[in-house]
């Protein structure tokens, strides 16, 4: 559905090298969240999607259509969210959505686009100008506008940036919606719990270049043999009762607590270590890895 191969560009103006030879294969369906740290590359890429931008080198095919050699074909393949609001705020909703499906020559899609306006809570704007809207319903109404050509890709360039916790959660709703029904969606997003979340597949980008790329479980699962355990006693512990296990960096917490950094293959030996010592504990609390750990992991080292 979307193939990258060997995509670099360097910024004239300032000869940074944005992205450095990035390949990538998404096929049709996926969920792929991309991420990144700020000035990692990725609107530099979405940008080279939607046309805004020329790559320096490399290949990129949409749908099988080449995006420079096929513009038009592969314009009407993807829709593109923008981190920045990119319509004239002097046009009602209804105006620009109008204007938007005049660009791709369709005329009857009113109703399709009540049903996009009424998914993101927008209906009742319809008569309000762009400028009239807030930053919430702004970037939703990019949603819709990406949306009125019926793409089968779409790609979400930080869509919740700035959107309240109840409304982001309508974004969810809608996005999951979307991907059921076939959508193949790219989100980048910098609140990591929302690729957790929604997507299947996670791709970073550091510096240009792309430093993971796999099925979110699969790096879940990979980074996580390290876990945090947290043993409660039915009585005050110090931490020099802790002194034999003092490689798993124990640290004492709430008086009865304590905590230990383990490779969960060790989870049994050191429980067995501890009532060796006949020191009763009375709950165990294993926590698991999100994301976001991984993902800070990934760009630090
Ligand atoms: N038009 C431009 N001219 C020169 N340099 C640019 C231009 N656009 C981006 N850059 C540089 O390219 C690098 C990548 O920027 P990009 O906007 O792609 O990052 P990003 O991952 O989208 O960051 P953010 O999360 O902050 O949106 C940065 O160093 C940025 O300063």
């Amino acid at each position: 559905m979307l193939k990258i191969n060997n995509v670099s560009k360097t910024y004239l103006k300032n000869q940074k090298e944005a992205l450095k030879n990035i390949n990538l294969n998404i096929t049709k369906g996926e969920f792929t969240a991309l991420l990144g740290q700020n000035g990692a590359g990725k609107t530099t890429l979405i940008n080279i999607l939607a046309g805004n931008v020329k790559k320096t080198h490399g290949e990129v095919k949409i749908g099988g259509y080449d995006l420079e050699k096929q513009e038009l074909e592969t314009k009407k393949i993807i829709g593109i969210v923008p981190q920045e609001i990119s319509y004239d705020p002097a046009f009602t909703v209804e105006e620009l959505l109008k204007k938007q499906s005049g660009y791709f020559g369709l005329k009857n899609n009113n109703e399709y686009i009540d049903e996009l306006l009424e998914s993101l809570a927008l209906k009742d704007k319809k008569k309000a100008y762009g400028r009239e809207l807030s930053g919430g319903m702004k970037r939703r109404l990019l949603i819709v506008k990406a949306l009125v050509h019926k793409p089968e890709i779409l790609i979400l360039d930080e869509p919740t940036a700035g959107v309240d916790i109840e409304l982001r959660h309508t974004m969810y709703e809608f996005l999951r919606k979307l991907h059921k029904s076939g959508m193949t969606i790219i989100l980048t997003t910098h609140y990591i719990e929302e690729a957790e979340k929604l997507c299947k597949r996670v791709i970073v980008i550091n510096n240009g270049s792309i430093i993971a790329d796999e099925p979110k479980d699969k790096l879940l699962k990979d980074f996580s043999k390290e876990i945090k355990v947290e043993i409660d006693f039915d009585w005050e512990v110090n931490i020099a009762d802790f002194e034999f296990l003092s490689e798993y960096h124990p640290k004492i917490k709430d008086k009865r607590k304590v905590s230990l950094k383990i490779d969960k293959n060790d989870l049994t030996k050191i429980l067995e270590m501890i009532m060796q010592k006949n020191m009763k504990f009375v709950d165990l609390n294993i926590e698991k890895q999100k994301l976001e750990d991984v993902y800070l992991q990934l760009i630090r080292r």
